[in-house]
């Protein structure tokens, strides 16, 4: 509970009709939260705009309307405010109802297509094993210390995220290691935020749906580094040909890290193989349980970030090789007669070449590779015939199946993917819409010895149609299916 004008004391106004020293008892953008003593912000979005909820805010007795475009007609006893932006208003608005939590921690920020959950998992158990008290907020879950809290987004809205926050605070929390996407960026839900750092792991193909071009996906990612204060680290990968342009404008202390060039973090992979990955991190040989070459960017842009933040090398080095990453990242089970199962959550083109590389790289010659992949519905549907072209190039077979198709056909998308394969590929690809049977599929036609990937859901633990989430756990259908088939 505050009063109105202090939650509003960092935000330009355009106009305010109404009493400001008033008590505000939370802060919502959605009419269908309103209550008597709530601020109401209208905040425009893709399917409907805030601003045509105001009545209904106004029906349920909020205390205050903040939005971009006054109404006509205004009620007596509400508060109207009018700004510039709304989604920044929002942030800055739920910052300061939480009193600020970003500058009681450390929050450090983690960009890019791929590797944002890996890599703030590994932060969080990094730090926790040095000893502190950490926050973190990741696609897969939220986490206080050793507290789950179940996440919706990859990055939550700014009004959980600052509670959020407020609760690592109180929970005497020193680090919060979040991911920040770039929906996230573009919708100003890290509006108000103080970070102590930003970390870009890369950026490729994805999301094209929302964002529209590959440009406007850079700027967005870019914009995250452009709000990094004097004083922060901004720490890129550099073998990412976008890492110099994100940190352009960026006021912060900017850090590079590379497994190309001689930069300030540098490491070389010795060995990639299915047990893990031999590194030389500056000068230091180690061993880590990091499956994949993409890791080792994982692993380096991590190790960086602990010495960013004053922990000692070494330390960090012991620590980090003992260390999983987070679930559905190549995680594997081998059944009775050695087929060995991976699930991971490749869900772009380049992630799935990654993970598809590095099933070749540790491959024998006699052990076949059988992909199953979907692609997710109402996402960005450009990315749909690149994959199944990647997964028909490095794969003995493919079975194209369904991802959460969501309000799409799912045999819709089957056929955008169908478009990428090529004609000599034909023969090695089947196309079973039902995920369950498609896994099934995978593990009948699998020999002893050889490798089944199931790529695009990772950790999901549900399929997503029409709304509806129903139970669905690849790893679970293919532990079923090897034990059901008898394999
Ligand atoms: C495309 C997208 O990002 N959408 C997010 C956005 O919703 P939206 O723009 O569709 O909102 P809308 O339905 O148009 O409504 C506009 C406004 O009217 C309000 N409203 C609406 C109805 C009503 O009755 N009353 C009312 O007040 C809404 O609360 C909202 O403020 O704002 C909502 C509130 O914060 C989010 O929940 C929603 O996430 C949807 C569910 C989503 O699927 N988002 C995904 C794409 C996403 O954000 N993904 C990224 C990760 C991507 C990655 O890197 O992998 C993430 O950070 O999770
Ligand atoms: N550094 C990396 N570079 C390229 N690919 C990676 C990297 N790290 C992980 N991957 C691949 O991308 C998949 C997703 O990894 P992760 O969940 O860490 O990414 P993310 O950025 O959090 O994704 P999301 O945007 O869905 O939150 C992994 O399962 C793996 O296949
Ligand atoms: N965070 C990603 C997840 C994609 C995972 C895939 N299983 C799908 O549903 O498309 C997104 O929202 O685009
Ligand atoms: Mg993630």
């Amino acid at each position: 509970m505050t009063l109105l004008q202090n939650i509003l004391k960092d935000i330009k106004t355009l106009e305010v009709r109404g009493a400001t020293d008033i008590t505000v008892e939370a802060i919502t953008f959605d009419s269908r939260q309103v209550r008597e003593g709530v601020a109401f912000v209208a905040v425009r979005g893709v399917q409907a705009d805030g601003h045509e909820y105001i009545q209904k805010a106004e029906e349920a007795n909020a205390a205050a309307i903040i939005c971009e475009t006054m109404p006509t007609d205004f009620k007596e006893g509400i508060t109207y405010v009018q700004v510039e932006d709304s989604g920044d208003a929002l942030g800055k608005m739920a910052a300061a109802f939480y009193d600020y939590p970003s500058k009681k921690l450390k929050l450090v920020g983690v960009t890019g297509t791929n590797g944002k959950t890996s890599t703030v998992t590994l932060l969080h158990k990094l730090f926790r094993e040095l000893g502190y008290h950490v926050g973190m907020l990741s696609t897969v879950q939220n986490q206080i210390d050793e507290e789950v809290i179940p996440s919706t987004h990859t990055t939550p809205d700014a009004v959980k995220l600052n509670e959020l926050l407020a609760q690592m605070v109180k929970a005497g929390c020193a680090y919060c290691f979040m991911e920040v996407s770039s929906h996230a960026m573009v919708q100003k839900r890290v509006a108000g935020l103080q970070f102590a750092g930003g970390i870009f792991t890369n950026i490729t193909h994805d999301h094209l749906d929302y964002h529209k071009t590959f440009d406007e996906y850079i700027k967005a990612k870019k914009s995250f580094f452009d709000i990094l204060p004097k004083g922060a680290f901004a720490l890129v990968n550099t073998d990412d040909k976008r890492g110099p342009v994100m940190v352009q404008n960026t006021k912060a202390d900017v850090h590079e890290f590379s497994l190309r060039k001689a930069t300030e973090f540098k490491a070389r992979i010795i060995d990639n193989t299915i047990q893990g990955l031999h590194l030389e991190v500056d000068g230091h040989e180690i061993w880590c349980k990091l499956i994949g070459s993409f890791n080792a960017y994982n692993f380096l842009g991590v190790y960086a970030a602990a010495v960013l933040l004053d922990e000692d090398p070494m330390e960090v080095l012991t620590v980090l090789s003992s260390l999983n990453t987070a679930a559905g990242r190549f995680d594997y089970i081998v059944s009775d007669s050695q087929i060995t199962g991976i699930v991971d959550y490749a869900h772009t083109p380049d992630a799935l070449e990654n993970v598809l590389n590095t099933i070749q790289q540790i491959r024998t010659p006699l052990q076949k590779v059988i992909t199953v992949i979907g692609c997710g519905g109402n996402r960005d549907a450009t990315k749909r015939p690149l994959m199944a072209d990647i997964a028909c190039r490095l794969s003995d077979k493919v079975i194209l199946t369904s991802d959460n198709p969501r309000f799409e056909e799912p045999q819709a998308i089957l056929e955008d993917m169908q478009k990428g394969v090529k004609p000599l590929d034909f023969k090695k690809t089947l196309s079973v819409l039902d995920r369950r049977e498609a896994i099934k599929t995978a593990c009948m036609l699998a020999e002893p010895n050889d490798i089944i990937l199931v790529a695009g859901k990772g950790h999901e633990t549900y399929q997503e149609i029409k709304g509806v989430k129903t139970d669905f756990d690849d790893k679970q259908v293919l532990r079923e299916m090897f034990q059901q088939l008898g394999k």
